[in-house]
């Protein structure tokens, strides 16, 4: 009996220590799902995608307006990290966040080249203007650092499972994509995540209820930016 209370105990004291994005997954698990599992993402992982020079434009020319776009963003969260947070190796996770986008944005130049898509010439579509508008309003000072730092790795996430999808067993990511898939599916992404991940849920457990809510809002409306950023693929965006 004294054994059956303390497995109870354990299993109450394990389901309230769930952390907060872990809530937030299984609650909008079908909103996530419609970014991660995108049709294009689909397409990319059944083999079936037509990268023809549209979609290259939108997977190097509008991704590469985003990126320069995320890096002052990124920026602020940097700022914000060094001014509320206690936490030394918050800064240092970031700072590898900034490294990466900073690859990313040479990668895109290599293969603008390989492709002959003029990064100069392409024009923002309004999804991807709107993303960016969104962006920039999280870099200002009223944003909470809980706040900033979830869009950080919702963003970063919903990309990385995204390409790690098309990775997985039984995908047929044609040959020219297979470096794309690779460079935000790989696993070493994936670990930056998860470490943005628990900078988050530790932020939002000291947060208040208010700025966990602002927090989770936040969430969701990357993920929609995310499904319209990949619905401009089908010129529905
Ligand atoms: C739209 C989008 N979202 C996320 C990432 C990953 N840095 C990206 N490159 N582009």
């Amino acid at each position: 009996m004294e054994k059956e209370e303390t497995a109870k105990m354990t299993v109450t004291g394990a389901t309230n220590n769930i952390p907060v994005t872990e809530t937030w997954m299984r609650k909008h698990r079908l909103l996530y799902d419609g970014a991660t599992r995108h049709p294009f993402i689909l397409s990319i992982r059944q083999g079936s995608v037509d990268f023809s020079s549209f979609k290259r434009w939108l997977v190097i020319g509008q991704d590469y307006i985003f990126v320069r776009s995320f890096v002052p963003f990124v920026a602020s969260v940097l700022m914000k990290s060094c001014k509320e947070s206690s936490v030394e190796s918050d800064m240092e996770v970031i700072l590898g966040g900034m490294a990466s986008l900073a690859d990313e944005i040479n990668w895109f130049k290599k293969e603008a080249s390989k492709y002959h898509v003029s990064l100069t010439s392409v024009v923002p579509q309004n999804a991807n203007v709107t993303y960016c508008r969104f962006l920039e309003s999280l870099t200002g000072q009223e944003i909470e650092y809980p706040v900033a730092i979830t869009a950080f790795w919702a963003i970063e996430s919903v990309y990385q499972q995204s390409f790690a999808h098309c990775l997985e067993e039984g995908g047929r990511v044609p040959q020219e994509l297979q470096e794309t898939c690779e460079r935000w599916g790989n696993e070493g992404f994936g670990a930056y995540c998860n470490s943005l991940r628990d900078i988050v849920d530790r932020s939002l457990q000291k947060a208040s209820a208010e700025v966990v809510s602002k927090a989770e809002v936040c969430f969701l409306s990357v993920v929609e930016h995310e499904v319209e950023f990949w619905n401009m693929s089908t010129g529905d965006a």
